[in-house]
């Protein structure tokens, strides 16, 4: 498919719990749209492993590691021109999961002031211009349990089903009190990011929001 009417180079970002299906349409949104795809990354990541096997000492060392990543991340897609579909949003890391770990005592007060006034700083850059639009997956906790345990990385099968429980929470609260750019929100019981027709209809959903925004504009 190259007949879409987006902007050939818009940002499509995708968000949600660890899991729910992110990576896999991103990979499959991107090729039919011939966007470029951007992923996170976590083989090599050198504090992941660790992180989960000690929030208190790695949680601040993980959340820098992953600000410079989104950064080098955000400099390439900005400067490369491209159509992108992104697996994760950087609002995510500091909305959830660094807010998480410092409210249950996992990061100190100057840790988290530190990385908030990092976090700032970089989304005030201008390789940050805000997503076209959001992509919000969802569903329900079992299936995204199941999809955790079925893609079977470690260190997460291995985490306590509380941690997930809060992600999730976290997660609905986070979506309902995000303003920065439009949402399209997707029920992962609704779509199968492997056939083509999903991938399709997905489209036309994202065509209308950015149709739509750009009459307001
Ligand atoms: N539409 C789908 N139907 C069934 N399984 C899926 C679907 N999308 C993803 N999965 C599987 O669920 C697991 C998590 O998907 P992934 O894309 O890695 O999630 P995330 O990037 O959000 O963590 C993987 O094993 C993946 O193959
Ligand atoms: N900002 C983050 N803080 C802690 N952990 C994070 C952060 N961003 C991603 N992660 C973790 C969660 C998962 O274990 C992996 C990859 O996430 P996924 O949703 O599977 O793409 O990294």
């Amino acid at each position: 498919m190259n007949d879409t009417t987006l902007p050939n180079n818009a940002l499509i970002t995708l968000a949600g719990t660890v899991g729910v299906g992110k990576s896999t349409l991103t990979k499959n949104l991107a090729n039919a749209l011939h966007f470029k795809a951007s992923y996170e990354k976590v083989d090599g990541n050198p504090y992941l492993e660790d992180y989960y096997s000690n929030f208190k000492q790695w949680s601040f060392h993980l959340q820098i590691y992953f600000l410079a990543e989104r950064f080098k991340q955000q400099k390439a897609m900005f400067e490369s021109g491209y159509g992108y579909v992104q697996d994760r949003s950087i609002y995510e890391d500091v909305g959830i999961f660094a807010k998480l770990q410092y409210d249950q005592g996992n990061m100190t007060d100057r840790d988290f002031d530190t990385y908030s006034s990092l976090f700032e700083a970089m989304t005030l850059s201008p390789y940050f211009p805000k997503p076209d639009v959001l992509i919000y997956l969802d569903g329900s906790l079992e299936k995204i349990i199941e999809r955790i345990n079925m893609r079977g990385r470690k260190m997460e099968i291995e985490t306590p089903i509380k941690f997930w429980e809060d992600l999730y929470e976290r997660y609905h609260n986070w979506i309902n009190e995000f303003t920065v750019c439009p949402i399209l929100r997707l029920d992962i019981e609704t779509y199968d990011s492997r056939d083509p027709d999903s991938i399709s209809a997905i489209i036309k959903e994202i065509e209308k929001i950015t149709a739509k925004e750009l009459v307001l504009k």
